[in-house]
């Protein structure tokens, strides 16, 4: 592999954005991008995720810190000079043009030969499955195909990144799947980078190669979905991506925690003895059993089809609330006993992000060489 070929194709270098009234929005965000991967940038209404997709096209400057694009810095090179196309949440397509001009209107600025505009449009519109709409008025199109004459009109620039901020939010749930599959499939198709915004996890679990879970201007972690989804970083993390028990608990030992009122063997280690700590177990693996043979006991307190699964809800004796999605049915009153593995209890300290995760673990594994 060449070295331009390994280097990440974008990078963020300690980015901090605050707009004129005084409001930090980014707050020394670090990444990397690697080429020809699919990201998503995950988290709520606020936290940021726009910003860092106008700091990446050029329409704004960051306040400090500094951005690489191929790396060279590229903080003030102005957005028609990026290599990076942006796909909008309304795709700000032309009303008045046909899908041919919409899509052709990025060559023509460029004042590109009437034969290379015609086959570039043509291209990218087969790319999106609109071959034979090129005459077709925006106003008489469907929400999907607009969003596709908006992909279209976004490649046939052939940037080396596409932007898309939250292109599918206004699709119906049905089309909003189709569209999530040929997305995913135009992404390899074209082997560029996408860097994809959501706040519907589903979705970004479904999508990526890897996720920025994001909150209040900063990144709380990084990783693929399965690393992301099987072990969160603090309780943010678990609570936003995929249905969590969370309940607190204290580390005795490592590999060793007490929670509601137990103690269980586990798989973490790197805590102080007696560090307060926080419990995630996901619904899905834990296992009803009779309440003798159960890790924990349990009262029914509802339960609701799902049509895959039953949503059950129960408390044990400490208060602690549990959801369980089993194949087995419960009874409302009755008490269950809960069934689970090792591997099935993630230990995660209070709040802590991804930079002290990492730190910690380093601190810890630097005293584990020492001994
Ligand atoms: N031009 C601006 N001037 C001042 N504040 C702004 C501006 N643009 C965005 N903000 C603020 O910056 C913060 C982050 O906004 P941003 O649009 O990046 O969030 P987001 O995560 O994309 O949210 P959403 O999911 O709602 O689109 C918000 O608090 C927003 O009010």
């Amino acid at each position: 592999m060449s070295a331009s070929a390994e280097q990440p194709i974008i990078r963020f270098e300690r980015v901090t954005k605050c707009y004129e009234d005084g409001e930090t929005v980014l707050k020394e965000v670090s990444f990397e991008i690697r080429r020809g991967q699919f990201y998503t940038l995950l988290g709520p209404s606020g936290c940021g995720k726009t910003t860092i997709l106008r700091l990446i096209a050029g329409f704004q400057e960051p306040s400090s810190g500094e951005i690489y694009f191929d790396g060279k810095v590229i903080n003030r090179v102005p957005a028609n000079e990026r290599q990076v196309n942006t796909v909008f949440q309304d795709y700000a397509l032309f009303p008045h043009l046909d899908v041919f001009e919409n899509v052709a209107f990025g060559l023509r600025i460029k004042r590109m030969k009437q034969a290379d505009v015609e086959n570039k449009v043509l291209e990218a519109l087969r790319f999106v499955n609109l071959k034979g709409y090129e005459k077709r008025q925006i106003t008489e199109l469907s929400g999907g195909q607009r969003q596709r004459v908006a992909i279209a009109r976004a490649i046939v620039n052939e940037p080396q990144v596409l932007l898309l901020d939250e292109p599918l939010s206004a699709l119906d749930l049905k089309l909003r799947t189709e569209m999530q599959y040929e997305l995913r499939e135009l992404q390899r198709r074209l082997g560029i980078t996408f860097i994809f915004v959501t706040h519907d996890q589903e979705e970004a679990l479904a999508m990526s190669d890897e996720i920025f879970v994001m909150k209040e201007g900063t990144i709380q972690q990084s990783g693929t979905p399965t690393d992301i989804y099987d072990e969160p970083i603090n309780r943010f993390v678990a609570d936003f991506i995929g249905e969590s028990n969370i309940v607190a608990g204290q580390m005795v030992r490592d590999y060793e925690v007490r929670f509601a009122g137990r103690t269980f063997e586990c798989v973490d280690g790197g805590f102080r003895p007696d560090e307060p700590v926080e419990i995630v177990i996901r619904p899905e693996d834990l296992e009803i059993t009779p309440p003798e043979a159960g890790k924990l006991v349990v009262k029914v307190d509802s339960q609701l089809f799902r049509g895959v699964h039953y949503e059950i809800i129960g408390y044990d004796d400490a208060g602690n609330e549990w959801m369980v999605h089993s194949t087995k049915r419960a009874t409302v009153g009755d008490r269950i006993g809960l069934g689970f593995d090792p591997e099935a209890i993630h230990v995660m300290r209070f709040g802590e992000t991804e930079e002290e995760f990492d730190r910690r673990l380093l601190a810890y594994e630097e005293s584990a060489d020492e001994r």
